[in-house]
């Protein structure tokens, strides 16, 4: 049989096949029983084996049949490297020193700048539903917190360190990230220390950045996460947590490439953390630097990082894809920043698509791309939205 023939006869065929039913709604109605009296329908049997029989290789008018391949939704699952599950998600937390304060962030929907005392209620329904994992922002508000050193960041009684013991107490498997930076707690609200200057003390400040680190793993936090984007501080904090005996039990989350980008501004808002002068250009990666990106997470790979994070995440998948190229053997997180959320949310109140679809599109991207960490504010539609 000729090419030509084969593929007029496996045509003739197919219309065969339509004749019984409509080919175009196969992945809307076809059913279980439907498919499998297909399955075993003689004469498609027999053009799977005049297929075979012919020497044609599987090219052209054959190999251009893809429909076929996720017709059902469960294939459609299959097309997937990753499924995004519950697991996968971080929610991140502002935690505030006013112990009874709930208050809106008004440039981040529906996120809230929570007390203590509303913690533990708040995170109770969470944790029914299936949340693991949270990531701990300390939001001073009290008047006169904040200082060039940013001393508040390791107070035994600020936020922070008692959220970490309390949520642990309260919520004993729930896995606890800490984001560990200066800018919060910081009067200048940069990331570190300041030189005269008023450029960044990078030694000073890794020194820091590392006891600080370090105040958050012996109070028990799960892992560590410094966003602050000093030089070395993924070794400084290394040899910390190896010194005081917890390295074996915190894992180092290295936010390796993160982006000074014009998406954070809800974040600011949120955790009072803009810079009272100048900008984070001269620590932060320029938007262009892909190269940049790549050494800075060779760089933490080499000094002890456990994960490596992405940051923003949707504007920034080839970083991420990058990352999981790089990093072959640490997983690799995304954070699908305030930024982004406030967008697709704004997006979605412009009627430009509906926000459950866009929140899982953009968040199956970033899988995609190669994250299986994702640090969303989605995470409590999510938790609705997935059955694992
Ligand atoms: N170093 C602070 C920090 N840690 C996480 C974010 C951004 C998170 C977000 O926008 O959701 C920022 C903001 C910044 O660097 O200015
Ligand atoms: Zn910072
Ligand atoms: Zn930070």
């Amino acid at each position: 049989m000729s090419f030509s023939s084969l593929v007029q006869d496996l045509a003739l065929r197919d219309s065969g096949a339509s004749s019984r039913r409509p080919r175009d709604d196969v992945s809307t109605t076809s059913t279980m029983d439907d498919r499998a009296s297909r399955m075993s329908h003689p004469s498609r049997a027999m053009s799977y084996a005049s297929t075979s029989a012919t020497s044609v290789s599987i090219s052209g008018e054959i190999s251009s049949q893809l429909h076929g391949g996720y017709a059902h939704p469960l294939a459609r699952t299959w097309q997937a490297e990753r499924q995004l599950t519950k697991s996968m998600l971080i929610y991140p937390l502002f935690i505030s020193d006013q112990d009874d304060e709930e208050v809106l962030i008004p440039s981040l929907p529906n996120q809230y700048r929570r007390g203590m005392n509303r913690l533990v209620p708040f995170l109770e329904t969470l944790v029914h539903k299936g949340l693991r994992s949270v990531i701990l922002f300390g939001v001073p508000m009290r008047q006169g917190t904040k200082d060039a050193l940013g001393t508040a960041a390791d107070d035994p009684q600020g936020p922070v360190i008692r959220a970490i013991r309390l949520i642990q107490q309260r919520f004993p498997h729930l896995f606890i990230v800490v984001d560990v930076c200066l800018c919060e707690y910081t009067s200048h609200g940069h990331c570190g220390i300041l030189k005269a200057d008023g450029s960044l003390d990078n030694g000073l400040s890794v020194d820091r950045i590392s006891d600080v680190a370090r105040a958050y793993a012996k109070a028990g936090a799960h892992c560590v996460a410094p966003s602050d984007m000093n030089d070395g501080r993924i070794r400084a904090i290394k040899l910390k947590l190896i010194e005081e005996g917890i390295a074996h039990s915190t894992l180092l989350m290295s936010y390796s490439a993160k982006f000074s980008t014009c998406l954070y501004g809800p974040f600011r808002d949120a955790a009072g953390s803009a810079p009272s002068f100048g900008d984070r250009k001269c620590y932060q990666l320029p938007p262009g630097g892909r190269g940049l990106a790549r050494r800075a997470i060779h760089r933490d790979i080499n000094e002890g990082a456990d994960v490596i994070m992405v940051k923003p995440a949707n504007a920034y998948l080839d970083i991420i894809s990058d990352a999981k190229d790089i990093g072959k053997h640490l997983p690799v997180a995304a954070y699908q920043v305030s930024g982004e959320f406030a967008m697709i949310h704004a997006g979605a109140k412009a009627g430009v698509y509906d926000l459950k679809a866009m929140a899982f599109e953009s968040t199956e991207s970033i899988l995609r791309a190669g994250a299986g960490i994702i640090i969303s504010y989605f995470t409590p539609e999510f938790l609705d939205w997935l059955t694992y």
